[in-house]
């Protein structure tokens, strides 16, 4: 049912991430770093010269749910609170509850010109069979808009990237309120297609990609521990 003009994008896209996640690794993804939990895969990819690399993040984090980290990643509220690469961060249209338009400045990564992106943003949950939790998952996606104009120096990102989490119960009680926050765990999957718009040195980009997304994963979770910690339990 098209809710607002981006409904159908919005659809396709959440479905075609929903297929992929369950891909497994197969060849032509490198493990490029592992710390604890957190398994980091890229592909080496350019397209006419520009590192397009894809990157899949693995990682599972006991006391929290998919749901929290979702919520955490998409409300617009905390993101400068965690995000440490950003200059800025505002909504500039809301088409749905669910579903917003941002648009960001990026901190400058020298010698590369400052980048901007401006994407939707959807949450939702996915509730599968009864008995299992259900998973979450947040999309960004870059769109173009009339209040994000592409302004020189400036070069517009694209991105398509994905944060796919479930909720494990270990050892579940007979009943639910009695759930502790020692007995869940959240599965995560973060994928990130990201094209930086323009030129940037090959063996830079990349080197500040391997440096940068484990960071800011390793960052964002601990940001959602934190807040979550003392609050009662967001399934
Ligand atoms: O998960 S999100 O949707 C969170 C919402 O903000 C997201 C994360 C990361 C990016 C991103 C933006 C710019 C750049 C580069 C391109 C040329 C110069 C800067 C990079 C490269 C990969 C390296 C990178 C990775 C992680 C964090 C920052 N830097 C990534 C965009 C969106």
């Amino acid at each position: 049912n098209r809710k607002h003009r981006l409904a159908y994008d919005v659809e396709r896209v959440v479905q075609e991430h929903l297929t992929y996640v369950r891909e497994e690794i197969s060849d032509g993804w490198d493990l490029i770093h592992q710390e604890g939990e957190m398994k980091v895969y890229r592909r080496e990819v350019e397209e006419n010269g520009i590192v397009v690399d894809p990157l899949k993040i693995f990682h599972s984090m006991k006391g929290v749910t998919g749901h929290e980290i979702c919520q955490y990643f998409w409300d617009y509220q905390y993101r400068m609170e965690w995000e440490t690469t950003l200059d800025s961060t505002k909504i500039i249209e809301v088409l749905d509850p669910d579903t917003v338009i941002f648009f960001q400045m990026h901190k400058r990564v020298w010698p590369a010109a400052q980048r901007d992106s401006c994407f939707w943003s959807h949450i939702r949950c996915i509730s599968n069979s009864e008995e299992d939790q259900p998973t979450w998952l947040v999309v960004n996606y870059t769109t173009p808009h009339h209040l994000a104009p592409i302004k020189s120096p400036h070069v517009r990102l694209v991105a398509n990237v994905a944060l796919i989490c479930e909720t494990i119960i270990n050892e579940p009680p007979l009943n639910i309120q009695d759930i502790k926050r020692e007995n869940i765990e959240c599965k995560l999957t973060y994928v990130a297609f990201v094209n930086p718009g323009g030129w940037v040195p090959s063996a830079a980009l990349r080197s500040v990609a391997k440096r940068e997304y484990p960071r800011f994963l390793k960052r964002f979770t601990s940001y959602v521990l934190e807040q979550t910690r003392d609050k009662p339990i967001l399934f």
